[in-house]
């Protein structure tokens, strides 16, 4: 009786492997199933942890396209991402905030259609390298306090100038402090950031991975 068990459980758990394979952004079956690969499998960040604040700029008429790109605003990412900003995440709960999200995972596609509005890689990567954001490692943030409001960070989420950078010192003293405690504590999960705007962050580990064009399914 406990070997034809034995034998069951080894059967439901091939079968469950099976089916989280070739459904890559199935909003219906990416979540925790998703462990059980590796941790490049695309997962919907949502079924890992409840700590985060939404604002998917790219979903709405609200951002640089003045165009809503994004049937729905789900945070997609590569698994070592999402566990990545859950450990960054963690910390800044401690410290009083939470990160809230703007964009995460972002098909080619749009990458495209962004390139051809701002053909500057100072702000939007080159489609013809593809963006980090395309391969499920970017992640476009910010920090709110623990009543949501967001934190002043100087601009307004892709404000396309000098003062987005990180070089930028002409900024008061709060603004500066809010975008380095996001910085240390980023760098400090895996992440690079980058220069000239102080909301987008790599995972360091994200170069070598596949660019994607994947559309995510919508839940009604
Ligand atoms: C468009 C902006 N939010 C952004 O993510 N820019 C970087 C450079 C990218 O396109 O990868
Ligand atoms: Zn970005």
């Amino acid at each position: 009786m406990k070997f034809f068990l034995i034998i069951y459980s080894l059967v439901l758990f091939v079968l469950s492997i099976g089916s989280c394979m070739g459904q890559e952004l199935n909003h219906k079956t990416i979540g925790k199933k998703a462990l059980l690969q590796n941790d490049t499998a695309f997962v919907n960040i949502k079924a890992f942890s409840k700590d985060f604040v939404y604002d998917m700029k790219y979903a709405t008429n609200d951002n640089f396209l003045k165009e809503k790109v994004y049937n729905c605003g789900e945070c997609l990412l590569r698994l070592k991402t999402v566990n990545a900003i859950i450990k960054a995440n963690t910390v800044f709960i401690k410290k009083g905030y939470r990160i809230k999200f703007f964009d995460c995972y972002r098909p080619l596609d749009i990458q495209k259609k962004m390139w051809s509005i701002v053909s500057n890689p100072k702000y939007v990567a080159d489609p013809a390298k593809g963006s980090i954001h395309n391969r499920g490692g970017a992640v476009d943030i910010t920090l709110v306090d623990l009543e949501g409001n967001e934190v002043d960070m100087g601009t307004t989420f892709d404000f396309f100038g000098e003062k987005a950078s990180h070089n930028y010192m002409m900024l008061s003293k709060e603004v500066i402090e809010n975008r380095k405690l996001l910085k240390k504590i980023m760098e400090g999960a895996g992440f690079v950031s980058f220069d000239s705007e102080w909301w987008h962050y790599n995972l360091k580990t994200a170069l070598k991975d596949k660019v994607s064009n994947t559309k995510w399914d919508c839940v009604e």
